[in-house]
């Protein structure tokens, strides 16, 4: 794709590089307010054309030697990396990440395709003989082998458009299946660019499809339509709930919205905590499902905490992704409008800012609100944008009562210095994920990576998403 096509770039279909017939583009504005960009928005009809040869494309690619397979997406992990500071230029104007992250996230990408290559080889099925079974027969072995199941539809969400797409890419691909990828419309192109370092590693054409185009006028089609036989989505709980009615009896997995509280416990080193609360609230500005989305602290040393998380987000820098800010603007103004709306609701109910509150465009200021109660809709509401609230608690019965009564369910942190009640508490979170002493986060990528409740359904992590995109075929032999 070169420099005019990053301006207006086609899609990807077949293979090649093409601009679609209804000649509709939609227009990338970056958080900031600028055009950056356009893509194809792309008809059903062109849709329906991109998925018709997938079925005959798949079988073929699944008859590729696992080694070759594993062979293109290692040269893949490799393009993604010779062209890393292109894509994370990309990503950082497309959706407002600041550069060092965005080159990580790239970076990212490639350990977690190469790690894919490695599990995939390794999943040999397993082999059973009838006479461990009452009355069974040892002359009967059931040969169990583990297959694709034809076309995966990802769909990703905006904030990391490259890592998300191709952590449900590789697995998918490394097993045989083809993939239709939709990306979050805002960041489609630093998608297109990481699919474009894929068809150049030399991946047969049709077996990926990339298209574009806002959700709401081709989502329902594309979930709905008879080539799909499996959907990995993550994004948010609304639209994942769309989805998995929508699709019938098609295997989804979906990764939500979270709420993620951070359990801090008198006997907690605090000033630890406080550092991977900050941390873990505030990177990308809050725009990550796993963020630190409410503090619940023992009213003992709430006080301390406070002070300490305070101190750290002072530290915090503002402003723009180019200027390598921890905070920068938002990726919308609906979004910055929402958070706006729920820090005013606090303060209105009575919140203490710990912070000045600024809000500029779509850029908000990192803000900590103290004495947050249950009225509030901070309390319970997934902002996705830098606002933590801190809810005091007397008891850790109350803590965990607290962070269980919200309908999400995605990870959970808890600090304290005695592991006996960590793992207590943790024995009655429900959530998918407990950090001990360490901030809610997604990674390492082949840890499962799962929520309850409004949080998803379905696990992710390399060979969790292996396992989910391919299916068990027995074949008996009866000697
Ligand atoms: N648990 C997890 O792993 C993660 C969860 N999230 C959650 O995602 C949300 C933020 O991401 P965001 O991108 O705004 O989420 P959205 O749910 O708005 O969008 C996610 C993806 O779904 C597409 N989409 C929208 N409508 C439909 C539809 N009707 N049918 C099919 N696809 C559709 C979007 O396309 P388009 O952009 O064109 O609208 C986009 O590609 C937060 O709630 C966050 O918690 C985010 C990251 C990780
Ligand atoms: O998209 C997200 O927010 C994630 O899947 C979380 O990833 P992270 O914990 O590595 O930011």
């Amino acid at each position: 794709m070169g420099q005019e096509t990053m301006v207006d770039v086609g899609f990807q279909l077949t293979g090649d590089w093409l601009q679609c017939s209804s000649k509709r583009r939609l227009e990338i504005v970056s958080p900031q307010g600028e055009v950056i960009g356009r893509v194809p928005a792309m008809t059903r009809e062109e849709v329906d054309r991109a998925l018709s040869k997938s079925r005959r494309v798949q079988k073929e690619w699944a008859k590729v030697p696992l080694y070759e397979r594993g062979q293109i997406l290692l040269t893949w992990a490799d393009e993604l990396i010779k062209r890393s500071d292109e894509i994370a230029d990309m990503i950082m104007k497309e959706v407002g990440k600041k550069k060092s992250s965005a080159k990580d996230e790239v970076t990212r990408t490639a350990d977690l395709i190469r790690y894919t290559v490695e599990e995939g080889k390794r999943i040999h099925g397993e082999m059973m003989k009838g006479d461990s079974f009452q009355g069974g027969s040892a002359g009967k072995v059931a040969i169990i082998e583990r297959e694709a199941l034809g076309l995966v539809l990802a769909i990703s969400p905006f904030n990391y458009p490259v890592n998300l797409s191709a952590a449900k890419l590789a697995p998918a691909l490394i097993s045989g299946n083809a993939v239709v990828l939709k990306p979050a419309t805002q960041g489609s192109i630093s998608a297109l660019l990481m699919a474009d370092a894929l068809m150049t590693a030399g991946l047969p054409k049709g077996v990926l499809h990339v298209v574009t185009g806002r959700g709401s006028e081709i989502g329902d089609w594309l979930v709905a339509h008879p080539a799909i036989d499996m959907i990995s989505f993550t994004g948010g709980t609304k639209t994942g709930q769309d989805i998995a009615r929508k699709a019938g009896m098609i295997p989804t997995v979906l990764e939500l919205g979270g709420k993620d509280p951070a359990i801090v416990l008198e006997d907690a080193d605090v000033e630890k905590a406080a550092g991977q609360i900050v941390s873990g609230a505030f990177s990308y500005s809050g725009q990550r499902c796993t963020a630190i989305k409410r503090v619940l602290v023992m009213e003992e040393v709430a006080d301390q905490l406070v002070e300490q998380i305070q101190k750290k987000v002072e530290g915090l820098r503002v402003g723009l992704p180019e200027d390598d800010a921890d905070v920068t603007p938002l990726i919308d103004s609906a979004s910055a409008d929402f958070v706006h709306s729920l820090i005013l609701d606090a303060l209105e109910k009575g919140a203490v800012s710990r912070t000045e509150y600024r809000k500029e465009g779509n850029l908000i200021s990192p803000t900590v609100l103290d004495h947050v109660t249950e009225e509030m809709r901070v309390s319970w509401e997934e902002p996705f944008g830098p606002v933590l609230p801190i809810i005091r608690v007397t008891s850790e019965q109350e803590a965990v009562e607290t962070a269980n009564q919200s309908e999400y369910g995605l990870q959970a942190s808890v600090f304290t210095k005695n592991m006996d009640k960590a793992f207590s508490i943790a024995s009655q979170l429900d959530v998918g994920t407990v950090q001990l002493n360490g901030k809610t986060e997604r990674g390492p990528d082949h840890f499962p990576f799962l929520g309850v409740k409004k949080s998803g359904a379905g696990v992710q992590g390399v060979r969790k998403s292996i396992e989910s995109m391919t299916r068990e075929k027995v074949t008996v032999l009866n000697l």
